[in-house]
């Protein structure tokens, strides 16, 4: 059973926040996160984004797509108003970062982001939000306000025990790397994303 393996204090860069490991192994090497910033209201809907990791965005600072600027906003965003960054260990929308690679070097001969991992035989997107909800329902959470331009997210809460009180827009605006991932991902996708920033 998911469960709270281990927590501790982090000042960071963008603010100092509660980091708590969930697994339901206690030797899990990967475990999802909640990043819950310091003086977050519990008894209010909480600000709360789930966030994929992106070890090429987050970590070497990848341009071609926008997870990196997007964590760090959402960690500003809760660092001033309160809130909780769940961060779900499902790289490559869940295909994990080998097929990931795999996925962009078939994108450097022109497949697009879904086409490439289509032509792997992977899914579109391999992610189920399941987990987010059950680590919402472990650290009490009854409603929320969920950072996501992702209509899928949304189903998610919308379905589950928690209440979804409003959406709040987390658009990064696309570079030349980043603009033609960011129109598949409204295309294919559906995500909410203006125009003026694609
Ligand atoms: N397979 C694949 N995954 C990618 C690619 N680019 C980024 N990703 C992954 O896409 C995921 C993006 O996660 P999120 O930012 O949480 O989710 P999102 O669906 O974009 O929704 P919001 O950001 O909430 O609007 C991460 O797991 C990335 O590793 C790609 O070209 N191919
Ligand atoms: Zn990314």
């Amino acid at each position: 059973m998911l469960k709270i393996q281990a927590e501790a204090h982090v000042p960071t860069e963008l603010g100092n926040f509660r980091i708590v490991a969930f697994s339901d192994r206690d030797d899990d090497w990967m475990p999802h996160m909640a990043i819950i910033a310091n003086n977050t209201d519990f008894s209010k809907a909480v600000n709360v984004r789930f966030h994929s990791e992106c070890i090429t965005g987050e970590v070497f600072h990848s341009l071609k797509c926008e997870c990196g600027p997007q964590l760090d906003a959402a960690l500003s965003y809760i660092d001033k108003n309160g809130g909780v960054v769940v961060y779900l260990r499902q790289e490559g929308r869940n295909i994990g970062i080998i097929n990931k690679l795999k996925a962009y070097a078939l994108q450097e001969k022109g497949f697009d982001t879904v086409e490439a991992n289509l032509k792997l035989g992977l899914p579109a997107d391999g992610r189920k939000f399941d987990v987010a909800i059950e680590i919402l329902n472990i650290l009490d959470i009854k409603e929320v306000n969920l950072m996501t331009n992702n209509p899928e997210k949304l189903k998610y809460v919308e379905e589950s025990n928690i209440k979804l009180n409003s959406r709040i827009p987390l658009q990064i605006k696309a570079n030349e790397n980043s603009s033609s991932y960011l129109k598949t991902k409204k295309e294919f996708f559906g995500h909410l994303l203006n125009d003026k920033d694609l």
